[in-house]
């Protein structure tokens, strides 16, 4: 992973499945290239090979289902995302939770395939126990206030500092900031509380022109990281 760290969560809006979501990735690894920086596109299952085969973006899985491999119809666990062109997956976010005692072990076969890990919290006090299991990253989202256009940097700066504080603890393990991020200063403001990157969705997601969204959180991320 690469700071400062963009992940944009395809979720399953109209336009995450399909040609658009091809067309918007194409968008968003031009931007990727011109600025040189990483963003990491967390898309549907379903969409998981054809984004990695038209793009060079790090594309992740949303979710991976905590179950062996054998007779578990409908599932999806990490050896099937990873055959099919990811380089990682979200694990654990609010809209598809697994037990707390899934994690660890879903966690040690995701890092035995190779795979990379964002591992979502919505509280700052689980940052530092999760922490030790060694994600990747940890993206820390106060679930209210996902998808409502109000960002955690501004309504609630203390959960980005708190978490801060204590991902420290856990050492070598990234935090990610997300939830209601929707403009370059609540991207800006993120980084300057110390997070090392943001989760987004909506913001670019319900877009006219996502790329010009993306664009703008680029650049402020890295203004915020001094790289601009
Ligand atoms: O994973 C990303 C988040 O759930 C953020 O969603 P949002 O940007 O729509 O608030």
């Amino acid at each position: 992973m690469r700071l400062p760290i963009i992940l944009i969560n395809y979720k399953v809006y109209d336009n995450s499945f399909g040609n658009k979501a091809i067309e918007l990735a194409k968008k968003i690894e031009k931007i990727s290239r011109e600025y040189s920086v990483e963003i990491i596109l967390a898309v549907p299952a379903t969409m998981i090979y054809r984004i990695s085969q038209e793009v060079n973006l790090p594309i992740y899985a949303q979710h991976v289902d905590p179950v062996p491999l054998g007779a578990h119809t409908g599932a999806i666990p990490p050896e099937l995302v990873k055959d099919a062109g990811a380089k990682g997956t979200l694990i654990n976010h609010s809209e598809k939770r697994i037990r707390a005692d899934e994690i660890d072990d879903i966690l040690k076969r995701i890092r035995n395939l190779g795979l990379e890990s964002v591992l979502c919290v919505d509280r700052y006090e689980l940052v530092f126990p999760f922490g030790l299991l060694k994600p990747n990253a940890i993206l820390i989202e106060p679930p209210e206030l996902i998808g409502t256009g109000i960002s955690v940097s501004k309504a609630k700066p203390e959960v980005i500092t708190k978490a801060v504080d204590e991902i420290k603890k856990a050492k070598g393990v990234y935090l990610i900031a997300g939830a209601g991020i929707s403009t370059g200063e609540d991207v800006f403001k993120a980084i300057e509380l110390g997070a090392q990157g943001i989760g987004v969705a909506s913001a670019v997601m319900k877009a006219k022109e996502p790329e010009k969204v993306v664009e703008d959180f680029v650049i402020n991320a890295l203004k915020a990281m001094g790289k601009f």
